[in-house]
């Protein structure tokens, strides 16, 4: 049988980086020679492979939507030419790099993997090798057509997961959606539909920065605090509630969100939770956000919810349409 190939986009994180007295840098070259020369990637049973290594390489946490975009080009540039993608990135910011992917692909028929490691390939006990053996052996083998992520031995959807540890291996979780897919001795796909392989015109959406206020509710929070968020600047505000959605009855507040909404700001209601769903019908608290004009986010994470705004937002749509956009299911990111 043909074998398989892939395109590897190296962005920069942990997985090819070395020491510095400064903590850990990335480094030009070491990844790409170290992969290209194991035994182990260039197997007969593994996919063949090229890797194009960004200038500079980057820790995610430097990430932004130009980056984002820079890697959907890149994948669309090369798109005809491989039947998977893996891109290697820093796990600081990768879930929220593979929630605004997912959101840019519009008919996507090929899988894109993005993964990464906690500890470098250049340091013993690394997580790097498996990390991308694996995912580039699904990439060519299980070839899911949507955004995943790979970590720690699970598939998870892009917009779907969270980093959840940050020094354990097992440093993403998808608390609302089981795994796409799990690899023990076995690959077992669980949520994951295996993707025909037809062509189809992929698109790319442009992403641009947008101003988005994120809002940690605790309790006690003064008007004045909230204020000072909600200035005229902003063209969204994630509201990160209690439990099902439910924030102070505070007359102030609900005026502050009141006239916010009246601008035309999308006022996002996510819950701090973990796990589970908005439903602001629940308690009078949580009835008080609706009834000024907070949509729900439903069980999306806080990245799928930045990285959709920044997708919508960009598009120039009213707030109207953004609105009722964002309770929509556009890319399996949330469950209603
Ligand atoms: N494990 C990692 O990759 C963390 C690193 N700071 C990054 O996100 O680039």
């Amino acid at each position: 049988m043909k074998r398989k190939r892939i395109y590897i986009a190296y962005t920069g994180g942990t997985i090819g980086m070395k020491k510095s007295s400064q903590g850990y840098v990335p480094a030009a070259g070491f990844l790409t020679e170290t992969v290209k020369n194991s035994a182990e990637f260039n197997r007969d049973e593994m996919p063949l492979f090229d890797i194009e290594e960004y200038c500079p390489l980057i820790d995610s946490s430097d990430m932004s939507p130009a980056h984002w975009q820079m890697i959907a080009d890149d994948i669309k540039a090369k798109y005809h030419d491989y039947d998977g993608f893996v891109v290697l990135h820093g796990t600081d910011t990768m879930a929220y790099t593979a929630s605004a992917l997912s959101f840019m692909f519009e008919n996507l028929t090929k899988p894109v993997i993005i993964t990464g490691s906690q500890i470098p390939l250049s340091q013993l006990r690394s997580d790097g090798q498996v990390n991308l053996l694996n995912a580039m052996y699904l990439a060519a083998n299980y070839p899911i057509a949507e955004v995943s992520l790979f970590f720690n031995n699970q598939l998870f959807r892009g917009n779907r997961a969270t980093k959840i540890h940050a020094d354990g291996f097992n440093a993403f979780d998808s608390p609302n959606l089981p795994p796409l897919a799990k690899a023990g001795i076995n690959i077992r796909l669980l949520e994951g539909q295996l993707s025909p392989y037809i062509d189809n015109d992929l698109q790319v959406s442009r992403i641009t920065p947008q101003a988005i206020a994120v809002l940690h509710l605790y309790p006690g929070i003064s008007a004045d605090v909230v204020s000072s968020i909600i200035n005229d600047d902003i063209k969204a505000l994630i509201l990160l509630s209690f439990g099902v959605g439910n924030a102070p009855q505070n007359h102030e507040f609900l005026e502050l969100l009141a006239n916010a909404n009246e601008r035309g700001i999308i006022v996002v209601n996510l819950t701090q939770c973990l796990q589970g769903q908005v439903n602001m019908g629940g308690y009078a608290t949580g009835n008080a956000l609706l009834n000024v004009g907070v949509i729900s986010g439903y069980d999306m994470t806080l990245e799928a919810c930045l990285s959709k705004l920044h997708y919508l937002l960009s598009k120039n749509a009213s707030p109207q349409s953004i609105r009722h956009l964002m309770q929509d299911n556009l890319r399996g990111e949330l469950s209603r």
